[in-house]
């Protein structure tokens, strides 16, 4: 008996030597990328718990090796690029369309047929299709929904003016939920005004589950995930986010089949815009598989990055008084001009609002990395050789947070993009660039200022008291490991 467990445990040994070990390629050129000192098996995955948060971790490695570092992960090999120019080859040029290795490990949630992480034959056919449901005239259309959640936020906040700190990102994320539900999918969900939503809360698991795991090699393959406690947990999760999406998939097909349950006037009267959904279900050549998939990505991709851009805004402008005031100033003239009945363009009109949440998605970038497979070997203007199969990840955060291209960057000074002479125009990149840029960034601008605008129409935002300082890390999307906590205070 002892002897058969010996030789399970010395082929399980093997088999996870095998698992682990990267091909002489990629440890040629990978070994020639500045990055600490790689262990059997499990390379440096050890540097992530050496840190309170794996971004962390992440900037100590480039701090101490240099804008390009490299860390091996198992077998996978993980260079992450700060500097603008290395990033460029990337995403100027549709050479490495494919997205990396990480996010297959997001297979069995977001599918592999939708278009954020969805390969590039699958990818080109969808962003051709479903382009023309983020066009400027159904944005405009869809303003006047955006302000009905944004008006709900402000009236659920009223039982915290002049209470002690809490958490805005607890408020900001079901109003989110309800926008993208309601613009894109027809759906009007309600979440801000029910005392508990089931997908956010295992959206949540399933999201710091996800980040763990890409960062832990030994979790890669599905078994011994599964086995796992992280897996377990992930698998009881999943389900709950998959069975919502179908129910917003079915309750949608029906009210298209029943005319009468299909009411396309929003309360003012105008007409609602057609919803990303009915593009999509118009699409005969599109499968099941494919619809979910897309749903599913528009749910997640539509509301926790806006949530992730507007609460860290909120934060940032709670301990930036004086930033505040002057865009309450803006806020009071516009509604001096216009009144209550904003247009698309009136909001785009406010030039301070615009810088605000510039200045916000710089210092606090909501979606903190993204990442291409290498698709041949590429030598980078820096002199690196990046090899192929291994993963290039783009650290935005560290990128927007670097004196290199930013002067004070800790500092929120939304004045820095009034004069913007940037040397090249990868120093700044929230919604990525290229052709793999993000295809919601014009909705996701309109939304954040619409709920900045009703926001401070009625409050004041007064920093937290008892916690001062905040961990960043990332879920995905940041998140801060204390929450966001604020203060608020009704004007007049
Ligand atoms: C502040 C808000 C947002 C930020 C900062 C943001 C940022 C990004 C970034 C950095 C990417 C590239 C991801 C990668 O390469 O892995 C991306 C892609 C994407 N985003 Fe956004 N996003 C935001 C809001 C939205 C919204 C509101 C939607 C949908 C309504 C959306 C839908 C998508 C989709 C579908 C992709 C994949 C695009 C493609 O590969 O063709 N995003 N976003």
């Amino acid at each position: 008996m002892s002897w058969l467990a010996l030789i399970l445990f010395v082929a399980f040994i093997i088999y996870l030597y095998k698992l682990c070990t990267p091909s002489s390629h990629l440890w040629k050129y990978g070994n020639q990328i500045p990055g600490p000192k790689p262990l059997p098996i499990v390379g440096n995955a050890l540097v992530f718990i050496s840190e309170k948060t794996i971004l962390e971790s992440l900037w100590n490695t480039v701090r101490q090796y240099g804008p390009v570092a490299r860390l091996w992960l198992g077998k996978q090999l993980f260079i992450t690029l700060t500097d603008p120019k290395d990033i460029e080859v990337f995403l100027a040029r549709n050479v490495h369309m494919n997205k990396s290795g990480s996010y297959r490990l997001l297979d069995s949630w977001l599918g592999k047929k939708g278009m954020l992480t969805g390969d590039a034959d699958v990818w080109k056919v969808h962003r051709k299709l479903l382009t023309p449901s983020f066009h400027f005239k159904i944005l405009e259309n869809a303003v006047g929904m955006i302000e009905k959640h944004a008006n709900i936020m402000c009236q659920q906040l009223e039982s915290r003016v002049e209470q002690p700190e809490f958490d805005i990102t607890d408020y900001v994320e079901k109003c989110s939920l309800d926008i993208i539900c309601e613009t894109a999918m027809g759906i009007d969900l309600q979440c801000q005004t029910a005392r508990y939503s089931r997908y956010l809360e295992n959206l949540k698991t399933i999201t710091l589950v996800m980040i763990a795991r890409i960062f832990q090699p030994w979790l890669h393959t599905e078994f011994l995930f599964n086995i796992s406690t992280s897996g377990r947990i992930y698998n009881k999760a999943l389900p709950v986010i998959k069975s919502h999406v179908l129910k917003v998939i079915t309750d949608r097909k029906e009210m298209l089949t029943s005319k009468n349950s299909l009411n396309d006037q929003t309360d003012d009267g105008t007409k609602k815009p057609k919803p990303f959904l009915d593009f999509i279900l118009a699409e005969s050549n599109f499968t099941n598989e494919e619809i979910e998939d897309e749903v599913q990505t528009i749910m997640f991709a539509g509301h926790d990055t806006t949530k992730t851009g507007i609460s860290f805004c909120l934060y940032a402008l709670s301990n930036n008084p004086h930033v505040q005031e002057k865009l309450i100033e803006e806020i009071d003239d516009m509604v001096a001009q216009k009144g209550e009945n904003l247009s698309i363009q009136d909001y785009n009109s406010m030039k301070y609002m615009d810088n605000v949440i510039k200045e916000g998605l710089r210092i606090y970038s909501p979606v903190p990395i993204v990442a291409r497979k290498v698709a041949e070997d590429v030598t980078l203007p820096s002199g690196f050789t990046l090899p192929v199969g291994s993963e290039a990840n783009f650290c935005l955060l560290f990128l927007h947070n670097d004196e290199k291209y930013f002067e004070e960057p800790n500092k929120f000074k939304p004045e820095r993009f009034e004069h913007q002479e940037r040397k090249n125009p990868f120093e700044y990149i929230p919604f990525s660039a290229g052709s793999r840029n993000c295809v919601g960034q014009k909705f996701a601008n309109i939304e954040m200022k619409v709920v900045l605008f009703k926001f401070f129409q009625k409050y004041r935002l007064l920093p937290a008291t008892k916690t001062t300082t905040i961990d960043l890390e990332t879920g995905i999307v940041l998140r801060s490991l204390q929450g966001l906590p604020v203060r608020i205070a009704r004007r007049n």
